[in-house]
Protein backbone atom coordinates (compact mmCIF):
# COMPACT_ATOMS: atom_id res chain seq x y z
CA UNK A 1 0.00 0.00 0.00
CA UNK A 2 1.36 3.31 -0.96
CA UNK A 3 -0.06 7.10 0.08
CA UNK A 4 0.30 10.57 -2.40
CA UNK A 5 0.08 13.77 -1.94
CA UNK A 6 -1.17 16.17 -4.22
CA UNK A 7 -0.47 19.54 -2.65
CA UNK A 8 -2.47 22.79 -4.32
CA UNK A 9 -0.09 23.71 -6.97
CA UNK A 10 -0.51 20.48 -8.56
CA UNK A 11 -4.54 20.98 -8.65
CA UNK A 12 -4.49 24.68 -10.07
CA UNK A 13 -6.89 23.71 -13.39
CA UNK A 14 -8.56 21.59 -15.66
CA UNK A 15 -5.19 20.39 -17.05
CA UNK A 16 -3.83 20.18 -14.02
CA UNK A 17 -6.07 17.65 -12.30
CA UNK A 18 -6.14 16.00 -15.74
CA UNK A 19 -2.81 15.25 -15.27
CA UNK A 20 -2.84 14.18 -11.78
CA UNK A 21 -5.38 11.70 -13.12
CA UNK A 22 -2.66 10.66 -15.08
CA UNK A 23 -0.63 10.15 -12.51
CA UNK A 24 -2.70 8.13 -10.28
CA UNK A 25 -4.13 5.93 -13.10
CA UNK A 26 -1.36 3.27 -13.19
CA UNK A 27 -2.12 2.39 -9.54
CA UNK A 28 -5.82 1.56 -10.18
CA UNK A 29 -6.77 -1.19 -8.50
CA UNK A 30 -3.72 -1.23 -6.13
CA UNK A 31 -4.23 -0.10 -2.48
CA UNK A 32 -3.82 3.63 -2.49
CA UNK A 33 -4.46 6.61 -0.72
CA UNK A 34 -4.87 10.24 -2.25
CA UNK A 35 -4.40 13.12 -0.04
CA UNK A 36 -5.23 16.08 -1.74
CA UNK A 37 -4.72 19.71 -0.71
CA UNK A 38 -7.25 22.66 -1.94
CA UNK A 39 -7.34 23.81 -5.09
CA UNK A 40 -3.90 26.58 -5.86
CA UNK A 41 -4.25 29.38 -3.73
CA UNK A 42 -7.82 28.54 -2.03
CA UNK A 43 -6.79 28.39 1.21
CA UNK A 44 -5.51 32.02 0.97
CA UNK A 45 -8.93 33.18 -0.25
CA UNK A 46 -10.87 31.44 2.44
CA UNK A 47 -8.59 33.29 5.02
CA UNK A 48 -9.76 36.30 3.21
CA UNK A 49 -13.69 35.21 4.02
CA UNK A 50 -12.91 34.33 7.74
CA UNK A 51 -10.80 37.67 8.41
CA UNK A 52 -13.95 39.16 6.74
CA UNK A 53 -16.53 37.49 8.33
CA UNK A 54 -15.43 37.97 11.74
CA UNK A 55 -14.67 42.14 11.33
CA UNK A 56 -18.43 41.68 10.53
CA UNK A 57 -17.74 42.83 6.65
CA UNK A 58 -20.46 40.62 5.73
CA UNK A 59 -20.61 41.73 1.84
CA UNK A 60 -17.33 41.84 1.50
CA UNK A 61 -17.32 38.12 2.72
CA UNK A 62 -19.72 36.81 0.73
CA UNK A 63 -18.66 38.34 -2.27
CA UNK A 64 -14.95 36.66 -1.66
CA UNK A 65 -16.76 33.51 -1.01
CA UNK A 66 -19.25 33.60 -4.23
CA UNK A 67 -15.56 33.94 -6.33
CA UNK A 68 -14.58 30.51 -5.17
CA UNK A 69 -17.58 29.00 -5.37
CA UNK A 70 -17.58 30.30 -9.08
CA UNK A 71 -13.81 28.99 -9.49
CA UNK A 72 -14.49 25.68 -8.40
CA UNK A 73 -18.07 25.29 -10.21
CA UNK A 74 -16.46 26.32 -13.53
CA UNK A 75 -13.79 23.48 -12.67
CA UNK A 76 -15.82 20.87 -11.31
CA UNK A 77 -18.53 21.29 -14.46
CA UNK A 78 -15.61 21.68 -16.93
CA UNK A 79 -14.04 17.90 -15.77
CA UNK A 80 -17.68 16.33 -15.17
CA UNK A 81 -19.62 17.83 -18.12
CA UNK A 82 -23.19 17.38 -16.33
CA UNK A 83 -24.09 20.21 -14.27
CA UNK A 84 -26.46 17.82 -12.83
CA UNK A 85 -23.67 15.48 -11.60
CA UNK A 86 -24.25 14.48 -7.76
CA UNK A 87 -20.41 15.80 -7.07
CA UNK A 88 -21.77 19.08 -8.11
CA UNK A 89 -24.73 19.01 -5.96
CA UNK A 90 -22.35 17.91 -2.89
CA UNK A 91 -20.11 21.11 -3.46
CA UNK A 92 -23.19 23.49 -3.79
CA UNK A 93 -24.43 22.10 -0.18
CA UNK A 94 -21.00 22.73 1.05
CA UNK A 95 -21.07 26.13 -0.04
CA UNK A 96 -24.60 27.13 1.03
CA UNK A 97 -23.52 26.18 4.82
CA UNK A 98 -20.55 28.47 4.23
CA UNK A 99 -22.83 31.13 3.11
CA UNK A 100 -25.19 30.28 5.81
CA UNK A 101 -22.33 30.11 8.44
CA UNK A 102 -21.78 33.67 7.36
CA UNK A 103 -24.90 35.02 8.34
CA UNK A 104 -24.62 33.86 11.80
CA UNK A 105 -23.16 36.78 14.37
CA UNK A 106 -19.56 35.55 15.68
CA UNK A 107 -19.70 34.73 19.40
CA UNK A 108 -16.55 32.32 19.49
CA UNK A 109 -13.05 33.04 19.21
CA UNK A 110 -11.57 33.74 15.52
CA UNK A 111 -9.50 30.70 15.22
CA UNK A 112 -12.86 28.27 15.56
CA UNK A 113 -14.51 30.14 12.46
CA UNK A 114 -11.41 30.10 10.83
CA UNK A 115 -10.87 26.14 10.63
CA UNK A 116 -15.22 25.80 10.02
CA UNK A 117 -14.66 27.75 6.72
CA UNK A 118 -11.15 27.61 5.63
CA UNK A 119 -11.51 23.52 5.62
CA UNK A 120 -13.86 24.06 2.73
CA UNK A 121 -11.08 24.01 0.25
CA UNK A 122 -9.83 20.58 1.14
CA UNK A 123 -13.51 19.22 0.98
CA UNK A 124 -14.06 21.14 -2.51
CA UNK A 125 -10.79 20.04 -3.99
CA UNK A 126 -11.34 16.20 -3.17
CA UNK A 127 -15.06 15.81 -3.66
CA UNK A 128 -13.56 17.03 -7.38
CA UNK A 129 -11.03 15.19 -7.82
CA UNK A 130 -12.63 11.44 -6.75
CA UNK A 131 -15.53 12.35 -9.16
CA UNK A 132 -13.46 13.15 -11.89
CA UNK A 133 -11.50 10.10 -10.96
CA UNK A 134 -14.60 7.46 -11.14
CA UNK A 135 -15.85 9.15 -14.49
CA UNK A 136 -12.46 8.66 -16.04
CA UNK A 137 -12.83 4.86 -14.75
CA UNK A 138 -10.33 5.00 -12.02
CA UNK A 139 -12.57 3.64 -9.36
CA UNK A 140 -12.22 5.22 -6.17
CA UNK A 141 -14.12 6.03 -2.64
CA UNK A 142 -14.22 9.90 -1.21
CA UNK A 143 -12.98 9.94 2.75
CA UNK A 144 -14.28 12.25 4.88
CA UNK A 145 -11.26 12.73 6.92
CA UNK A 146 -12.97 14.26 9.50
CA UNK A 147 -14.43 10.72 10.21
CA UNK A 148 -11.23 9.18 10.99
CA UNK A 149 -8.41 11.99 11.86
CA UNK A 150 -9.83 13.47 14.93
CA UNK A 151 -8.22 16.24 17.01
CA UNK A 152 -8.25 18.45 20.41
CA UNK A 153 -9.95 21.51 19.62
CA UNK A 154 -7.17 23.79 19.66
CA UNK A 155 -8.17 25.42 16.60
CA UNK A 156 -5.84 26.81 13.22
CA UNK A 157 -3.16 24.34 15.40
CA UNK A 158 -5.10 21.36 16.27
CA UNK A 159 -2.60 18.21 17.92
CA UNK A 160 -4.05 14.81 16.34
CA UNK A 161 -5.13 12.33 18.68
CA UNK A 162 -3.29 9.30 17.72
CA UNK A 163 -4.69 6.45 19.85
CA UNK A 164 -8.18 7.25 18.61
CA UNK A 165 -7.23 8.33 15.23
CA UNK A 166 -4.52 4.81 14.78
CA UNK A 167 -7.99 2.90 15.65
CA UNK A 168 -9.56 4.73 13.51
CA UNK A 169 -7.36 3.44 10.36
CA UNK A 170 -7.17 0.07 11.79
CA UNK A 171 -11.23 -0.57 11.95
CA UNK A 172 -12.04 2.01 9.14
CA UNK A 173 -9.61 2.70 6.70
CA UNK A 174 -7.89 -0.45 6.25
CA UNK A 175 -11.42 -2.37 5.45
CA UNK A 176 -12.28 0.16 2.66
CA UNK A 177 -8.93 0.19 1.13
CA UNK A 178 -9.30 -3.36 0.71
CA UNK A 179 -12.99 -3.01 -0.64
CA UNK A 180 -12.28 -0.08 -2.72
CA UNK A 181 -8.55 0.02 -3.63
CA UNK A 182 -8.11 3.86 -4.04
CA UNK A 183 -9.05 6.13 -1.43
CA UNK A 184 -9.19 10.12 -2.21
CA UNK A 185 -9.18 11.96 0.94
CA UNK A 186 -8.15 15.69 2.55
CA UNK A 187 -5.39 16.89 3.39
CA UNK A 188 -5.17 19.51 6.55
CA UNK A 189 -8.15 19.02 8.23
CA UNK A 190 -9.49 16.67 11.37
CA UNK A 191 -12.47 16.67 13.72
CA UNK A 192 -12.66 17.06 17.17
CA UNK A 193 -14.77 14.61 19.51
CA UNK A 194 -18.06 17.00 19.51
CA UNK A 195 -17.38 17.20 15.45
CA UNK A 196 -16.09 20.48 15.22
CA UNK A 197 -13.95 21.34 12.18
CA UNK A 198 -10.10 21.85 12.98
CA UNK A 199 -7.27 22.47 10.60
CA UNK A 200 -3.06 21.29 11.74
CA UNK A 201 -1.58 24.11 10.63
CA UNK A 202 -0.96 25.95 7.08
CA UNK A 203 0.32 23.82 4.49
CA UNK A 204 -0.42 20.88 7.17
CA UNK A 205 -1.19 18.25 4.09
CA UNK A 206 2.08 17.04 3.92
CA UNK A 207 1.53 15.75 7.60
CA UNK A 208 -1.96 14.59 7.07
CA UNK A 209 -0.17 12.19 4.58
CA UNK A 210 2.26 11.30 7.09
CA UNK A 211 0.00 10.53 9.58
CA UNK A 212 -2.41 8.19 6.87
CA UNK A 213 1.40 6.71 6.30
CA UNK A 214 2.42 5.90 9.90
CA UNK A 215 -1.33 4.79 11.20
CA UNK A 216 -1.54 2.45 7.79
CA UNK A 217 1.48 1.37 8.04
CA UNK A 218 2.22 2.04 4.58
CA UNK A 219 5.33 0.89 2.28
CA UNK A 220 6.01 4.90 1.18
CA UNK A 221 4.52 8.22 1.03
CA UNK A 222 5.39 10.31 -2.30
CA UNK A 223 4.69 14.02 -2.46
CA UNK A 224 3.99 15.16 -5.88
CA UNK A 225 5.55 18.98 -6.51
CA UNK A 226 6.14 21.01 -9.24
CA UNK A 227 9.72 20.97 -8.39
CA UNK A 228 12.12 18.02 -9.71
CA UNK A 229 12.58 16.48 -5.91
CA UNK A 230 14.32 18.33 -3.14
CA UNK A 231 16.76 20.69 -3.74
CA UNK A 232 19.91 22.28 -1.90
CA UNK A 233 17.77 25.45 -1.64
CA UNK A 234 14.31 26.61 -2.85
CA UNK A 235 15.08 27.47 -6.49
CA UNK A 236 12.54 30.67 -6.88
CA UNK A 237 14.62 32.06 -4.23
CA UNK A 238 18.51 31.63 -5.56
CA UNK A 239 19.33 30.66 -8.90
CA UNK A 240 21.77 27.09 -9.55
CA UNK A 241 20.36 25.10 -7.24
CA UNK A 242 21.18 21.36 -7.14
CA UNK A 243 19.45 18.50 -7.02
CA UNK A 244 19.51 15.79 -3.80
CA UNK A 245 18.68 12.49 -5.16
CA UNK A 246 18.85 10.82 -1.92
CA UNK A 247 18.83 12.37 1.92
CA UNK A 248 18.23 11.22 5.49
CA UNK A 249 15.54 12.02 7.05
CA UNK A 250 17.91 14.42 9.70
CA UNK A 251 19.05 16.38 6.86
CA UNK A 252 15.38 17.49 6.36
CA UNK A 253 13.44 17.74 9.58
CA UNK A 254 16.75 20.02 10.07
CA UNK A 255 15.81 22.30 6.89
CA UNK A 256 12.39 21.82 7.66
CA UNK A 257 13.08 23.13 11.25
CA UNK A 258 14.84 26.08 10.00
CA UNK A 259 12.12 27.20 7.59
CA UNK A 260 12.33 25.41 4.20
CA UNK A 261 8.90 25.54 2.91
CA UNK A 262 8.75 22.38 0.80
CA UNK A 263 7.46 20.41 3.46
CA UNK A 264 5.69 20.41 6.23
CA UNK A 265 7.70 20.31 9.47
CA UNK A 266 5.36 17.82 11.17
CA UNK A 267 5.99 15.31 8.22
CA UNK A 268 9.06 13.77 9.05
CA UNK A 269 8.50 12.02 12.42
CA UNK A 270 5.74 9.91 12.00
CA UNK A 271 7.87 8.34 8.63
CA UNK A 272 11.21 8.17 10.29
CA UNK A 273 9.70 6.52 13.61
CA UNK A 274 8.51 3.91 11.03
CA UNK A 275 11.68 3.94 8.90
CA UNK A 276 9.23 4.53 6.03
CA UNK A 277 10.52 6.18 2.79
CA UNK A 278 9.20 9.56 1.53
CA UNK A 279 9.53 10.37 -2.37
CA UNK A 280 9.27 13.95 -3.44
CA UNK A 281 8.62 13.62 -7.67
CA UNK A 282 7.72 16.05 -9.91
CA UNK A 283 4.18 15.90 -11.26
CA UNK A 284 4.95 17.87 -14.29
CA UNK A 285 7.41 14.99 -15.11
CA UNK A 286 6.91 11.82 -13.52
CA UNK A 287 9.71 10.14 -15.33
CA UNK A 288 11.89 12.52 -13.15
CA UNK A 289 13.84 10.18 -10.88
CA UNK A 290 12.59 13.26 -7.47
CA UNK A 291 14.22 12.99 -4.16
CA UNK A 292 14.03 9.55 -1.56
CA UNK A 293 14.44 10.71 1.99
CA UNK A 294 14.82 7.63 4.36
CA UNK A 295 16.81 6.29 7.06
CA UNK A 296 21.13 6.53 6.53
CA UNK A 297 24.10 8.56 6.29
CA UNK A 298 24.35 10.44 3.59
CA UNK A 299 24.90 14.11 5.03
CA UNK A 300 29.30 13.71 3.52
CA UNK A 301 27.86 13.75 0.20
CA UNK A 302 25.58 16.85 0.43
CA UNK A 303 26.01 20.36 -0.76
CA UNK A 304 25.48 23.07 1.52
CA UNK A 305 21.59 23.43 2.48
CA UNK A 306 20.55 26.92 2.09
CA UNK A 307 17.45 28.00 3.85
CA UNK A 308 15.76 31.84 3.47
CA UNK A 309 13.33 33.29 5.63
CA UNK A 310 12.44 36.69 4.65
CA UNK A 311 10.36 39.14 6.43
CA UNK A 312 11.91 38.56 9.76
CA UNK A 313 12.12 40.92 12.64
CA UNK A 314 15.05 40.64 15.66
CA UNK A 315 14.49 41.99 18.90
CA UNK A 316 16.57 42.63 21.33
CA UNK A 317 15.19 42.85 24.81
CA UNK A 318 17.98 44.66 27.79
CA UNK A 319 17.24 44.70 31.54
CA UNK A 320 16.63 48.09 31.98
CA UNK A 321 18.41 48.29 35.63
CA UNK A 322 21.72 46.62 34.27
CA UNK A 323 20.87 43.35 35.94
CA UNK A 324 22.25 39.87 34.18
CA UNK A 325 19.83 38.11 31.84
CA UNK A 326 19.45 35.01 34.17
CA UNK A 327 17.53 31.87 33.41
CA UNK A 328 14.71 33.43 35.62
CA UNK A 329 14.59 36.36 33.01
CA UNK A 330 15.03 33.98 29.98
CA UNK A 331 11.76 31.60 31.44
CA UNK A 332 10.07 34.99 31.85
CA UNK A 333 10.86 35.93 28.20
CA UNK A 334 10.24 32.53 26.70
CA UNK A 335 6.57 32.64 28.51
CA UNK A 336 6.13 35.64 27.49
CA UNK A 337 6.73 34.35 23.52
CA UNK A 338 4.98 31.00 24.11
CA UNK A 339 1.80 32.76 26.15
CA UNK A 340 1.43 34.79 22.57
CA UNK A 341 2.03 32.16 20.62
CA UNK A 342 5.13 33.46 18.61
CA UNK A 343 7.77 31.43 17.63
CA UNK A 344 11.38 32.04 17.86
CA UNK A 345 13.21 31.15 15.23
CA UNK A 346 16.94 32.44 16.58
CA UNK A 347 18.19 33.46 19.96
CA UNK A 348 21.42 35.26 21.26
CA UNK A 349 22.39 35.92 25.12
CA UNK A 350 24.11 38.59 26.33
CA UNK A 351 25.41 39.71 29.71
CA UNK A 352 22.22 42.13 30.00
CA UNK A 353 20.35 41.34 26.67
CA UNK A 354 18.48 38.68 24.54
CA UNK A 355 17.86 38.88 21.08
CA UNK A 356 16.09 36.78 19.17
CA UNK A 357 14.27 36.73 15.70
CA UNK A 358 10.64 36.00 14.72
CA UNK A 359 8.57 35.96 11.88
CA UNK A 360 6.90 39.27 11.10
CA UNK A 361 3.34 39.43 12.50
CA UNK A 362 2.32 43.52 12.95
CA UNK A 363 -0.38 42.87 15.42
CA UNK A 364 1.17 40.26 17.49
CA UNK A 365 5.10 41.95 17.35
CA UNK A 366 2.76 44.81 18.99
CA UNK A 367 1.11 43.01 21.50
CA UNK A 368 4.86 41.26 22.65
CA UNK A 369 6.62 44.30 22.53
CA UNK A 370 3.66 45.99 24.81
CA UNK A 371 4.37 43.22 27.27
CA UNK A 372 8.14 42.92 27.12
CA UNK A 373 7.99 47.03 27.99
CA UNK A 374 6.68 46.21 31.37
CA UNK A 375 10.23 44.82 32.65
CA UNK A 376 12.40 45.33 29.67
CA UNK A 377 13.51 47.84 27.18
CA UNK A 378 12.77 46.60 23.87
CA UNK A 379 14.41 47.32 20.15
CA UNK A 380 13.54 45.93 17.04
CA UNK A 381 14.96 45.84 13.18
CA UNK A 382 12.17 44.65 11.01
CA UNK A 383 12.40 43.49 7.13
CA UNK A 384 15.15 41.24 7.75
CA UNK A 385 16.08 38.16 6.40
CA UNK A 386 17.64 34.83 8.29
CA UNK A 387 19.86 32.57 6.38
CA UNK A 388 20.66 29.04 7.33
CA UNK A 389 23.30 27.16 5.79
CA UNK A 390 23.81 23.65 6.73
CA UNK A 391 27.20 21.68 5.59
CA UNK A 392 28.88 25.45 4.70
CA UNK A 393 31.86 26.04 3.27
CA UNK A 394 33.46 28.52 4.76
CA UNK A 395 35.47 30.21 2.05
CA UNK A 396 32.29 30.45 0.11
CA UNK A 397 30.15 32.65 3.02
CA UNK A 398 31.31 35.72 1.91
CA UNK A 399 29.41 35.49 -1.24
CA UNK A 400 25.87 35.41 0.52
CA UNK A 401 26.97 38.89 3.16
CA UNK A 402 28.53 40.81 0.56
CA UNK A 403 27.28 44.33 0.22
CA UNK A 404 24.77 43.44 3.39
CA UNK A 405 24.40 44.73 6.90
CA UNK A 406 25.00 41.59 8.55
CA UNK A 407 22.82 42.24 12.17
CA UNK A 408 23.76 39.22 13.72
CA UNK A 409 25.72 35.82 13.39
CA UNK A 410 25.84 32.06 14.51
CA UNK A 411 28.08 29.48 13.77
CA UNK A 412 28.61 26.19 14.40
CA UNK A 413 30.54 23.48 12.96
CA UNK A 414 27.62 22.35 10.72
CA UNK A 415 25.68 25.28 10.52
CA UNK A 416 25.83 28.97 10.18
CA UNK A 417 23.07 31.11 10.56
CA UNK A 418 23.00 34.82 9.83
CA UNK A 419 20.31 37.50 9.99
CA UNK A 420 20.98 40.60 7.27
CA UNK A 421 19.64 43.53 6.51
N1 LIG B 1 14.85 23.07 -0.79
C1 LIG B 1 13.83 23.13 -1.65
N2 LIG B 1 13.75 22.25 -2.67
C2 LIG B 1 12.73 22.27 -3.52
N3 LIG B 1 11.70 23.16 -3.45
C3 LIG B 1 11.74 24.08 -2.48
C4 LIG B 1 12.80 24.10 -1.51
N4 LIG B 1 12.55 25.10 -0.62
C5 LIG B 1 11.40 25.66 -0.99
N5 LIG B 1 10.89 25.06 -2.10
C6 LIG B 1 9.64 25.47 -2.76
O1 LIG B 1 8.65 24.49 -2.51
C7 LIG B 1 7.69 24.62 -3.57
C8 LIG B 1 6.80 23.41 -3.55
O2 LIG B 1 6.09 23.39 -2.34
P1 LIG B 1 4.60 23.94 -2.24
O3 LIG B 1 4.40 25.12 -3.14
O4 LIG B 1 4.26 24.08 -0.80
O5 LIG B 1 3.85 22.73 -2.87
P2 LIG B 1 2.40 22.20 -2.60
O6 LIG B 1 1.45 23.36 -2.65
O7 LIG B 1 2.24 21.25 -3.72
O8 LIG B 1 2.44 21.52 -1.27
C9 LIG B 1 8.57 24.76 -4.79
O9 LIG B 1 7.90 25.39 -5.84
C10 LIG B 1 9.77 25.56 -4.28
O10 LIG B 1 9.68 26.92 -4.62
N1 LIG C 1 -4.40 24.06 1.72
C1 LIG C 1 -3.64 24.16 2.94
C2 LIG C 1 -2.92 22.89 3.28
C3 LIG C 1 -1.74 22.51 2.41
O1 LIG C 1 -0.91 21.72 2.80
O2 LIG C 1 -1.65 23.06 1.19
P1 LIG C 1 -0.41 22.75 0.14
O3 LIG C 1 -0.21 21.27 0.06
O4 LIG C 1 -0.90 23.34 -1.16
O5 LIG C 1 0.80 23.47 0.67
C4 LIG C 1 -2.71 25.38 2.89
O6 LIG C 1 -2.61 26.01 1.85
O7 LIG C 1 -2.13 25.70 3.91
Amino acid sequence: MKVFKFGGASLTGIDQIRNVAGIIRPFSGTELVVVVSAIGQTTNELEKVAIHYYRRQRETAARLLQNIKQSHLEIAEALLRDPEHAAIECMRRFFTEAEWRLGEKPYLPFDYYYDQLVSLGELLSSIIVSAYLKDEGIGNEWLDVRSVLRTDATYRDAQVDWPYSSQQMTEKVLPLLRQHGLLLTQGFIGSTAEGHTTTLGREGSDYTAALFTNMLNAESLTIWKDVEGLKNADPKLFADTISIREINYREVIEMAYYGARVIHPKTIKPLQNKKIPLYVKCFLDPELPGTVIHEGDHSRQLPPLIVLKQKQVLLTITSRDFSFITEDKISDIYDIFHGLNIHINLTQNGAISFSCCIEHDGEKIERLIKTLHRDFSVNYHEGLELLTIRHYQPELLESFTAGRTLLLEQRAPQTVQFVLK
